[in-house]
């Protein structure tokens, strides 16, 4: 897995191999495979199934090298044969057993980077670390940052141009947040960006009072995208910490921003703040899809986020112009995006949520999207995405004291209920530049919790709360195929092929965000990985 091999994986490289996060640098999540398909897709059974031994949660992407499959969790790193099941062996995580007390949504791990000959992966005791693909047996581990001063790593690394890149989570702890580059084969610390500028670096002024960057989040707690021929890594940054403003004016960069960064020295190329001043835990981390599309019969190179907030931004990776900013679910915070200046236009809501008064707020503070990831397919220019149509009511509390590694955020929250006939989110394609939808299937009695993948077969992959793997038709929004798994589905499926056959991977495991959520039926916790193909 050399760069080569990294930069053709989901373009022109081999549909065997799985080596990026996302199915490819660009996170399309699309796969020109197409054995499985419409009319095939009723002949799909389960070839094997792995035990994770694991109740925590299951949001790992596999990836594929050379006919093996390499799985994480937060307790586990594990190496099977691909096609067979055979499990070739299994390194267990060594963390305090405290450090969960310092995760906000989850006991999570959301996968491996895969790069000569080394399996790298970050800690929940914000760790980072290399094992040796053929055996498991660890080549290096490093400290990022101290758990007890609420750092936790959940992402998996970026692997750009040489440099191993990670992020993290910590914003609701009041942690103040980095991305990191090492190198990959000896682990020694490249750089570090601090999300939140410090004294002396650009952007530290719009820190108000100056030493409330201190506390400013800004996690980095999905992995970034990567455009080869930019030579440039794109990465979202989470909400500002605390969520209760009364200790910090101004725009607080680079919290719920997206920043291009060098990955050889960590140098933000340019940055587009989506949220300036948040306070509604707008994390802008979630997957930035980069493609090239035509916006006004132009070509143009762009990078698009369905974010949290509730608007999907189109941007121009080369430079960070804003193009299109659209709501794409119900939004009641702002009224819309300033294409003049980049920023939102705050609603009257917000403004009396800022003086004090309690609101309800469309989407809920756990946002339109939550992480689960969109698919993106080149061909017909829609993004599948799962969606959230629920709202919070939402005020701001006066703040405790501040004490590392534990919660800080000042404000009462609670959730629009969720009834068994409750529409609580959609699965749906969307137009990147209208935001309007093509289809919608709506997720009833249940909020969304996987990622999407789309495929060459005229199909999308993905699982719901309730345990099931479905095939939806992509043209229609029907579901044509499901599989129920042991437990519930937040994960992130795979499709590849092995000697011409095509198989598609998804780990099953309630975990995350969604395991805490309330008025959803109650499901078993226990993870285990599936694998499908088409019965011979
Ligand atoms: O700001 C942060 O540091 C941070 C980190 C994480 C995480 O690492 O899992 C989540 C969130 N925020 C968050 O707001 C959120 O809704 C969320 C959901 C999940 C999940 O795994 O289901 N993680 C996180
Ligand atoms: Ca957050």
């Amino acid at each position: 897995q050399t760069n080569q091999d990294l930069i053709a994986n989901g373009k022109t490289g081999s549909t065997d191999e799985v080596l990026t996060y996302g199915m490819g640098y660009n996170q399309n999540r699309y796969s020109p495979l197409s054995q499985i398909n419409k009319n095939t897709v009723k002949k799909l059974v389960p070839v094997w199934s792995v035990g994770m031994e694991n109740d925590t949660g299951e949001q790992a992407q596999p990836m594929i090298h050379d006919g093996v499959m390499y799985v994480s969790d937060a307790k586990w790193t594990i190496a099977i044969d691909a096609v067979s099941g055979k499990q070739l062996w299994r390194t267990p995580v060594d963390f305090d057993p405290d450090t969960p007390r310092v995760v906000c949504c989850g006991i999570s791990n959301k996968g491996v980077a895969l790069y000569k000959g080394m399996v790298l992966r970050t800690t929940l005791d914000a760790h980072v670390m290399a094992l040796d693909q053929k055996t498991g047996k660890q080549i290096w581990k490093q400290k990022a940052a101290d758990w007890k001063q609420g750092y936790s790593l959940t992402a998996a690394p970026l692997l750009a141009n040489g440099v191993l890149m990670t992020g993290c989570s910590g914003a609701e702890f009041g942690a103040r947040c980095f991305i990191d580059g090492w190198e990959p084969e000896t682990g020694k610390h490249l750089w570090r960006r601090w999300t939140i500028p410090g004294p002396g670096e650009k952007g530290h002024e719009t820190w108000i009072p100056s030493e409330s960057y201190k506390n400013g989040g800004g996690s980095a707690w999905i992995t970034g995208s990567y455009d080869p021929e930019l030579d440039l890594a794109y990465w979202g940054t989470g909400n500002a910490g605390p969520w209760n403003p009364t200790n910090r004016k101004g725009d607080n960069l680079y919290s719920a921003s997206i920043l291009a960064i060098r990955p050889s020295t960590g140098e933000i190329v340019w940055h587009y703040q989506a949220v300036p001043n948040d306070v509604f835990d707008w994390d802008t981390v979630f997957e930035l899809v980069l493609a090239d599309i035509k916006v006004e019969g132009q070509n143009r190179k762009v990078l698009m986020q369905l974010n949290r907030n509730g608007f999907l931004y189109v941007l121009d990776r080369t430079n960070g112009k804003l193009i299109s900013a659209k709501p794409y679910e119900k939004v009641t915070w702002a009224t819309h995006v300033d294409m003049a200046t980049g920023r939102p236009v705050e609603s009257e809501d917000t403004k009396r949520l800022r003086a004090g008064e309690k609101i309800e707020m469309w989407p809920s503070v756990r946002g339109a999207k939550n992480w689960p990831h969109v698919a993106f397919n080149p061909n017909t220019g829609l993004v599948y995405a799962t969606t959230n149509h629920a709202y919070s009511n939402y005020r701001f509390v006066p703040l405790a004291e501040f004490k590392p590694g534990f919660r800080y955020q000042g404000v009462e929250n609670s959730y629009s209920p969720i009834n068994p006939d409750t529409v609580a989110g959609h699965i749906e394609a969307i137009d990147p530049l209208t935001a309007k939808p093509k289809w919608r299937l709506p997720l009833i009695g249940q909020v969304g919790g996987a990622s999407i993948i789309a495929t060459g077969g005229g199909l999308l992959f993905t699982g719901k709360h309730t345990g099931e793997v479905i095939a939806i038709d992509s043209d229609k929004g029907e579901i044509v195929w499901e599989f129920k798994t042991p437990s519930g589905i937040n994960s992130n499926p795979i499709t590849w092929s092995k000697n011409g056959k095509q198989y598609v991977t998804i780990l099953s495991g309630l975990g995350g965000v969604v395991s805490g959520t309330r008025g959803l039926p109650d499901i078993p916790k226990m993870g285990s990985i599936w694998t499908f193909a088409l019965m011979e």
